[in-house]
Order: structure tokens, then sequence, then C-alpha cells
């Protein structure tokens, strides 16, 4: 089999080799090859430097994140990114954070909400089609494997896609494109990185020429705290988790609230707009990534096996209700 070493996040990796083991980190390759879509030939697994293994083919049999492969999903997926970007504009994401901030729809704790999960399918993932619940455990399952002494990121794992209630008609029933997929900022120019970047011409932002520059409506090195981020499931769980007075860390609250910002922490875009505090937390959003993206797999998880342990964390880090 050919190794492949994934240069992206090797620095970062190295600080971490001393605390993954070899054999621990086979938590993702575990379920992957259970699911029997893995062959020695062509090579299918890339290793990166810490020992982390990453399959290279999704459950659908394509690359991981390949927007622009073949296939009726893939049309279901373009079409979810060209509502995205014509319709997220800065006076909308300010609108919807007024909204939402308000945090009066409903009152409930942490596993009644993964549970609410269960009803809910992303549109704009080409690498998953199953209910999101499967998805929180894979990735807080594969995480907890390999960092067994870093409990809050196995709650930030279990929790950080929660905000995808927002599709739910109790949560407002927000279409597709204001909930899922990657996100970007508002009120500067929009990065050839974004993932389908040519709708964004049908976007009201581009007719402004203050949100058209590279710092636009900010300043270098502002703190991505004082930047507008595209509305979604990442900055709405931030709100419902820093407003309930979370014990989480700050890493914890940068990963929920800017995983779905691959622009950045994939592409390496809009860095100049980070602050010292985001430098730092980045190293773990990079770490945090791998197991989201790649732990998305066929093989279930045993919920009631692992409740418990998840139920214990919950306790520790939030009240026993949160306001939604
Ligand atoms: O389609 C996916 C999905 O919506 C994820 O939850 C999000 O974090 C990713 O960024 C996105 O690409
Ligand atoms: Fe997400
Ligand atoms: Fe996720």
């Amino acid at each position: 089999m050919t190794i492949l070493f994934d240069h992206n996040v090797q620095d970062i990796e190295e600080d971490e080799t001393k605390k993954t083991k070899q054999n621990d980190v086979d938590a993702v390759t575990d379920l992957v090859l259970e699911a029997g879509f893995l062959h020695p030939d062509p090579p299918q697994l890339q290793i990166s430097s810490s020992g982390f293994i990453a399959p290279v083919v999704n459950a659908f049999g394509h690359a991981f994140r390949a927007y622009d492969a073949q296939g009726q999903r893939q049309k279901g997926v373009e079409n979810f990114y060209r509502l995205n970007h014509i319709h997220q504009t800065f006076d909308f994401v300010k609108r919807m954070r007024e909204e939402y901030s308000k945090l009066d729809k409903m009152e409930m704790s942490i596993w009644e909400c993964c549970e609410l999960l269960n009803e809910v399918v992303d549109e704009s993932d080409p690498d998953l089609d199953e209910p999101q619940i499967e998805h929180l455990l894979q990735t807080a399952e594969a995480i907890r494997k390999d960092y067994p002494d870093e409990d809050w990121l196995h709650l930030t794992a279990l929790i950080h896609d929660l905000g995808k209630v927002l599709l739910l008609p109790k949560f407002g029933g927000l279409p597709q494109w204001a909930v899922v997929g990657d996100t970007h900022p508002l009120g500067c120019a929009f990065d050839e990185s974004i993932v389908h970047h040519k709708y964004f011409i049908d976007n009201p932002d581009c007719q402004n020429p203050a949100y058209n520059t590279k710092n636009g409506v900010y300043e270098e090195g502002c703190g991505l705290d004082n930047v507008t981020i595209s509305w979604g499931h990442d900055d709405y769980m931030y709100l419902v988790a820093k407003e309930n007075k979370t014990k989480l860390p700050s890493s914890g609250l940068f990963i929920i609230r800017y995983h779905s910002f691959y622009p950045l922490h994939r592409c390496g875009a809009y860095t100049h707009l980070m602050n010292d505090e985001d430098k730092a937390n980045l190293k773990w959003l990079h770490i945090f990534n791998k197991y989201d993206l790649y732990s998305k797999s066929k093989v279930r998880v045993d919920v009631e096996k692992v409740k418990p342990y998840y139920l214990t964390l919950i306790k520790k880090y939030f009240p026993e209700k949160l306001r939604w």
C-alpha cells in the first residue's frame, strides 16, 4: 500500500506525535474496513506523519469533498451551493444572528438535541447521507480513541453539528442553504477557494464596492470574532453554547464555530483576519477536521453503549437544560 503524507497538517501533528500511538489511531480505518469499501490495490488509505490513517474514498467510492465529480448526489450538492452563494449576504447574516441570539425557540438538554438530529439529513454533504446522529457519534468516538485524555474534545465532536436543528420547524425550519455547507466571510471579497465560487456572481453583495476588496470592511488581524461569517449550524451552536455558559475551553468553542470554514482551515484563505488567539485555536481545528471528515462511514455506532459516557461529559460541561 502506498503511504501518502499529509503535509497540510504536518506541523501541528509533530507536536501531537507523542500523544498519538500508531495502534490507537485506527478507529477510522476499522470503521471503513468493516464497511468493506477498502481494497489493497489501488491504495485507499492516507497516513499522515502522526500516524493518523484516513481513507481515500468515501462511502460512495469517490474521493472526499469531490465537488466536481459526476453523479446525482453531486448535482444536488451543486444546486445547494448555488442557492447558498446567492442568498447569504451581509444583511441576511446580521438578521439571523439577531433573531437566533434570542434563544427563545426551545428548552432542552444536549442529549435531547442529539436525538432530534435523527430526523436530519444534510443535502450539502457529498460524503454522507446517514442521519446526523451517526455522524456525531462516529466523529466523537474516533477522536476519543486517539485523544483519550481530552474529554472536552470528545464532547466538542459530539455537539459540533447540533446546530443543524435549525432545519426543523420548531427552530424556524430554515432552508438547507441557511444551515449547512461550508462557511465563508461576508463583507469582503469571496475567495476563489470557496466551493462553487462561480455562483457568487448573483449575490447582491458583489454590487457593493465596500465588500469587494481583500479586507473589505475589516482590518487586518482584527480577529475572527469581529468577522461576519455566513449563517448556519456552526455559528448557531456557538451562540447556544456560549450563552448557556458552557465550561468548554475556547478551543472547543472555536472548533464548533469555524469547523465549516474550509477556505480558512483547508486552503489558508482569510488568515490575514486572524489574531493570535485564533492562530492558537486553529491548531485544534486542524486536528478535529480530520475526524469530522474521514470518520463518515456506513458503520453504525451502538448508541446505547456509548451514551452513559457522553452523558457524564454533558453534565461536566453544560447545564441540565439549555435555551435554544
Ligand atoms: O457539507 C458539509 C456539512 O454540512 C458539514 O456539517 C459542514 O461542517 C461542512 O463544512 C460541509 O461541507
Ligand atoms: Fe458541520
Ligand atoms: Fe460534522
